[in-house]
């Protein structure tokens, strides 16, 4: 009870209220609109849950160790799922147990229904128990739930329709919220369906606006399968956003095409302002065949840093993310990707690297001819 109370405090601490966005955008002077990017990291969840071997608990903790020394502030670190349908995710309880605190940094899980909040709640509760007095909580201020556009995935993905998945979410929420946790929804297949094809933007706006109110604070668009485009994202996210104010939106991309941070850029135009990414490019979705893994944290950083999105109006504005180091990223991206054996698909990411070793090289070079 101690921790719920003081998660409800946390929460509001930052949010003011426990459905409004929980961080502050900074406002361009002429625009109006924000420079700030949120970034959520989802590759310790998103990332893992799609690789062939298992991962030991350990390695996925010091991930997200190191995400959060790299100054990601939104991580989601696993999921409370049927280990029957998802094996590689078993073991969050255990994970979030070795997790070192990361100061001001929100840290969620997925849960698909009651049973995978309730394991929320337990291994929050252990960890206040009197048994365990020692042990601080894991720092879990939020849970995501998803649902799709689809019934065919929704089907595949959790073995209910769209109109069933919500129903067996709402209560989920409900008792999150009353716990004073936050919640993330997610709409997978916001463009096409790999079983039933192109979506009906119309849905996606209607499956988002369920979720919000179900008291999500954000809803996040996946386009699951990467197949988006910069013409057919603008399509869904222009519907949506019919009803649904942006800053309560965030990007989902998958890069199976290579399109994902155009798509980003085709949301920020849009006013979207909050971005799900992988370091590593981690990821994929198991129930998305050929689907690739996310747009890589280190690409979307690069990208965006710096970049004077509103032109020549006045002092040009810098994105910002606060304390995300693209080194520390790079570096983290490089090390999973060698421990799981995987190619790194993060190109700013290898490029960072290679330039330092080429630096190191240099420097060799000069101390060695010094001593001549
Ligand atoms: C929803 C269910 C459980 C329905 O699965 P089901 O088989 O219909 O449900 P069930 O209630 O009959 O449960 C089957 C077994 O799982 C157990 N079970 C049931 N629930 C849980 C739980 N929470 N935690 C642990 N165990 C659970 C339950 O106890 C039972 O065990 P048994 O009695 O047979 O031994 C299943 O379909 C499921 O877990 N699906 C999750 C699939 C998943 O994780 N997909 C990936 C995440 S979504 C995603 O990646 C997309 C996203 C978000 O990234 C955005 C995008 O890119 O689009």
């Amino acid at each position: 009870m101690v921790l719920f109370r003081s998660l409800v405090k946390r929460a509001s601490d930052t949010t003011g209220s426990r459905h409004a966005a929980p961080w502050h955008y900074a406002r361009h002077h002429s625009t109006g609109k924000s420079n700030f990017v949120r970034i959520v990291e989802v590759g310790p969840r998103d990332g893992l849950q799609n690789e062939s071997r298992p991962i030991p608990p350990p390695i996925k903790a010091e991930l997200i160790n190191r995400l959060g020394q790299a100054g990601l502030r939104n991580i989601e670190a696993g999921s409370f799922v049927s280990p029957k349908w998802v094996p590689q995710l078993a073991g969050t309880a255990e994970v979030l147990s070795l997790i070192d605190p990361i100061p001001n940094t929100h840290l969620s899980v997925l849960v698909p229904n009651s049973k995978g909040l309730d394991e929320v709640f337990r291994v929050l509760s252990a960890s206040v128990s009197p048994d365990s007095a020692a042990k601080p909580p894991p720092p879990v201020t939020e849970v995501a739930i998803f649902t799709a556009a689809t019934d065919a995935f929704s089907r595949a993905n959790t073995n209910v329709s769209v109109s069933e998945s919500l129903t067996r979410l709402e209560p989920v929420a409900r008792a999150a919220l009353a716990k004073g946790l936050r919640v993330r929804g997610y709409v997978s297949v916001i463009v096409t369906c790999p079983y039933s094809g192109r979506v009906d933007p119309r849905r996606v706006r209607d499956v988002s606006r369920e979720l919000i109110q179900m008291g999500c604070y954000e809803v996040s668009l996946g386009d699951t399968t990467g197949t988006g485009t910069p013409a057919s994202v603008r399509t869904v996210l222009e519907e949506v956003c019919k009803e649904i104010d942006p800053s309560r939106l965030a990007g989902h991309f998958h890069d199976t095409n290579g399109t994902a941070l155009a798509n980003i850029f085709t949301a920020l135009d849009l006013g979207l302002r909050s971005f799900d990414a992988s370091v590593g490019g981690l990821g994929g979705c198991p129930y998305s065949p050929g689907a690739t893994g996310n747009v890589a944290t280190e690409d979307v950083v690069y990208a965006l840093a710096g970049e004077s999105f509103y032109g020549d109006i006045g002092e040009p504005p810098k994105w910002d993310f606060g304390p995300i180091s693209l080194p520390l990223l790079a570096e983290t991206g490089a090390w999973i990707s060698e421990t799981l054996g995987r190619e790194n698909t993060s190109r700013a990411g290898r490029a960072y690297l290679a330039r330092k070793r080429r630096e190191q090289q240099l420097a060799e070079k000069a101390q060695t001819r010094a001593k001549l």
